[in-house]
């Protein structure tokens, strides 16, 4: 795992390197602007490339200046070097690394006035303001920023790109620079996380810049990015002379006549997550479809689906994807709220917690697995994404479940104030049904005995994980060939 740093977290972290490694400021920037230029040449190999740098005033702008003097020095001819002077002081590296690209041979241009600026270059280099960004870009340097995005030019911002605030989006529309890529040093920013960092930027690369990483990992945050290594330590291999009843049986309360392919998902995604047992209660114009389709799994006779004692036998109650939201669906969450264990909700089963206003009736310990518009319709309108991550970290805690906030990047968030960042997934799994899927792993995780925070870390890892398996090889992947790969997902997560 690791901690996603403030910017003030973030600058302490250089201070401490700083004085532990015994260097100065000016030889982390150097190397900082190294690491840039290396990740920067597996990129733009043609040296012949014209290359415009648009550097600021403070630390950021020293690092554009140190990676326009390292271009040169890598044989990039074609650089022109920008600094846009609209206000403010120089930071002592800044000025540092100015005198030195001048030693270099390479004179800046100053932009102090606004103007316009040439646009023949294929590539821009952006490092007009890094993590030090503490208030939305004014009219001179948004200008600036639209006249680069305008050029039409490859470009790739030093840190972050300039106009985005590293650890929250500022509100209203982006107008800073926008990147097809970011080098970002040693952490991406909490802001990459949150949907309005899409504006500013395609992708990111994370650099090591050698910062000390005990000092990083000591700091308080409410976000941790989760990494393959926590999926080995996290889950467990099948043991020897196991059986069916070691893995748990998971009842998984779904489907309506028109959304049975749903509960069927949600099953699949079940019995390739490693349930030992795993019961669809469907209405029973879908268990013709599900004895063809997925003959492992059993069904629940409608009529139990009335009897909380019945339900006793099952290690893990789930329910939602395509459950509908009418009088018998609404009954069935009711019973399962009646048994007062935890549960793991998700689609309708969510929409009727919050059309009966039944969420306070969630046990302790639950799972909910929203999407944005489910969350909101539970817990309250969000005006932008932080406000609903924010809102989640607080529902957590104070409910004592876990909420899995579901996007490109799903947050995991269990009570406690912090939210867990899954890494994996690709835009080719955006497509109906993906979810259910989802549902189902979670499920036969759950029944397998994880904690409900590791079984949503996990489900969610190996979830993504699957989707971008197959999306290395597909425009787009359906949410069945998602649960089919689960299972070789998790033998190369516990293998790798
Ligand atoms: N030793 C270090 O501190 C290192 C810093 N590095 C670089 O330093 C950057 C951070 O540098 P700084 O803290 O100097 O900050 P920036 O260079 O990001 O910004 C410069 C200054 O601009 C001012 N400012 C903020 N918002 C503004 C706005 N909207 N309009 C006009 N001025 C505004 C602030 O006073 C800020 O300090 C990082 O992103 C990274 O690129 C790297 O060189 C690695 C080492
Ligand atoms: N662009 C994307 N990148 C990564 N993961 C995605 C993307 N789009 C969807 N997913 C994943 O697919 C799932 C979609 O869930 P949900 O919206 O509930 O789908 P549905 O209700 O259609 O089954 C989530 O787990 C989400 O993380």
């Amino acid at each position: 795992m690791q901690t996603i740093l403030t910017a003030q977290q973030m600058r302490l972290a250089d201070e401490h390197t700083i004085s532990q490694r015994s260097i100065s400021s000016l030889t982390l920037m150097e190397e900082a602007s190294r690491a840039f230029v290396n990740a920067f040449l597996a990129c733009e190999a043609d040296k012949k490339v014209s290359i415009h740098v648009f550097a600021g005033q403070g630390n950021n702008g020293g690092d554009g200046l140190a990676i326009a003097r390292l271009l040169q020095a890598e044989g990039y001819p074609g650089l022109q070097v920008s600094i846009a002077a609209f206000t403010g002081r120089q930071s002592a590296d800044f000025s540092v690394n100015l005198a030195r690209l001048k030693e270099a041979g390479i004179e800046p241009v100053w932009i102090t006035v606004p103007g316009r600026v040439p646009d023949s270059s294929a590539v821009v280099i952006d490092a007009l303001f890094g993590s030090g960004l503490n208030r939305p870009l004014d009219e001179n340097y948004n200008r600036l920023a639209a006249q680069i995005n305008h050029m039409g030019a490859r470009v790739y911002a030093v840190d972050v790109p300039s106009g985005l605030a590293s650890e929250r989006p500022f509100p209203g529309e982006y107008n800073g620079v926008r990147a097809l890529r970011t080098f970002t040093f040693q952490r991406p920013k909490r802001s990459f996380f949150l949907p309005e960092s899409a504006a500013a930027q395609q992708a990111f690369e994370v650099l090591d810049i050698g910062l000390d990483e005990r000092f990083i990992e000591s700091q308080h945050s409410d976000m941790v990015l989760l990494e393959p290594e926590d999926m080995r330590s996290l889950l467990r291999p099948r043991k020897p002379f196991s059986h069916k009843g070691t893995y748990g049986h998971a009842l998984l309360v779904a489907g309506s006549p028109a959304t049975m392919g749903a509960a069927l998902l949600a099953a699949k995604g079940c019995l390739n997550a490693g349930a030992g047992l795993t019961t669809l209660a469907i209405p029973a114009s879908g268990l013709t479809a599900l004895n063809t389709a997925l003959p492992e799994v059993m069904a629940l006779p409608e009529a139990e689906m009335a009897n909380a004692a019945g339900l006793a036998r099952f290690s893990v109650l789930a329910a939602g994807p395509g459950l509908g939201t009418d009088e018998s669906a609404a009954a069935k969450v009711n019973l399962l709220l009646t048994t007062g264990r935890p549960l793991l909700l998700d689609a309708d089963a969510l929409n009727i917690l919050a059309d009966r206003q039944w969420l306070d009736r969630l046990p302790c310990g639950s799972v909910l697995t929203p999407h944005m518009k489910e969350f909101d319709r539970l817990f309250g309108p969000a005006t932008d994404w932080n406000e609903r991550l924010e809102n989640a970290l607080g529902q957590a805690t104070a409910r004592k479940i876990t909420i899995v906030l579901k996007n490109q990047y799903t947050f995991v968030v269990p009570p406690g104030g912090r939210a867990f960042v899954n890494p994996t997934g690709d835009p080719a799994m955006a497509q109906g049904g993906m979810g259910d899927v989802l549902t189902g792993i979670l499920a036969a995780l759950l029944a397998q005995g994880y904690a409900a925070d590791d079984a949503c870390k996990i489900g969610c890892y190996i979830h993504g994980a699957a989707g971008m398996r197959l999306a290395s090889q597909q425009f787009v992947v359906s949410a069945s060939a998602v649960a089919a790969e689960i299972p070789a997902v998790l033998k190369h997560c516990l293998l790798n």
